[in-house]
């Protein structure tokens, strides 16, 4: 395979795609602790055997801090800035559903660059259920696109996906350390081809394969 593509040193500036930009020490404590809580709430209603009364105070306290939240909202498509180590400047959609900081319903899968890619280690709770104890399939795929799409950003080549192969070699289970890799194996025009797998107790689980379509910012 061919790699003729240049990658470029730093990512597109969100900004030239007109969407809103929020630097990461922006984003309050309270807003990430909020997260975190609701992240575990969607967990515990997914799986409360609580008594009725319960439920519908927990139902009328949930329906009362949704109005109170809605009263000021972001703009859909808000964009993350943070430093990198390396000096530039990373980008991420903030409420991003495989990774976003403020997406309760976020895994919220937080990768590290590697010296071929990206990495990250997770634990996914019962909320990501589909067969029995076991991570649901579109997840996994998820999980992937979103991995395979970093590795291609971590390279200097920020793309959409065009296409997505996935095969699932093992059950993945809920509850459980896993591992995902990826990195970029080739590029052709802007074309970004990417490889990447998940791992539970070393063993591949699902693996995927990947073209991403670099994006080109509008002049
Ligand atoms: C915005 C600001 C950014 C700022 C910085 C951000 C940093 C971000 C940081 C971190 C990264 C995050 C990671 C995200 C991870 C998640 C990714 C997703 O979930 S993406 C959502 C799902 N995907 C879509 O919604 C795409 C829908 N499809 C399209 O929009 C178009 O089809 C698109 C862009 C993919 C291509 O359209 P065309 O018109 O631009 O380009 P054409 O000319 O058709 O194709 C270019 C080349 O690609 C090939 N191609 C196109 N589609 C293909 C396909 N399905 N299979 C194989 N090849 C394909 C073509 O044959 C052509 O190749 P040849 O250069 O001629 O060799």
């Amino acid at each position: 395979m061919s790699v003729d593509a240049q990658p470029v040193s730093e990512l597109p500036d969100p900004r030239n795609f007109g969407l809103p930009v929020v630097a990461e020490d922006e984003l309050p404590e309270e807003l990430r602790t909020l997260v975190a809580r609701v992240h575990d709430l969607v967990d515990a209603v997914a799986h409360t055997e609580a008594d009725t009364s319960e439920l519908a105070r927990a139902s009328a306290a949930v329906h009362e801090l949704t109005e109170r939240l809605n009263v000021k909202r972001r703009d859909v498509g808000a964009m993350l800035e943070r430093p990198r180590a390396d000096g530039g400047t990373d980008y991420q959609t903030l409420t991003n559903v495989v990774s976003g900081v403020s997406n309760p319903a976020a895994v919220p899968l937080v990768l590290e660059e590697t010296e071929d890619g990206v990495r990250s280690e997770f634990t996914l709770n019962g909320t990501y259920q589909g067969p029995p104890g076991l991570v649901h399939g579109g997840w996994i795929a998820a999980l992937l696109d979103q991995a395979l799409g970093s590795a291609s950003a971590a390279a200097g080549m920020v793309g959409l996906t065009a296409n997505l192969d996935v095969n699932y070699r093992n059950p993945t289970p809920l509850n459980a350390p896993l591992e995902i890799t990826a990195r970029v194996t080739g590029a052709e025009r802007r074309k970004v081809h990417v490889s990447g797998e998940i791992r539970h107790n070393g063993e591949v689980t699902a693996e995927g394969t990947a073209i991403m379509v670099r994006l080109v910012a509008p002049s």
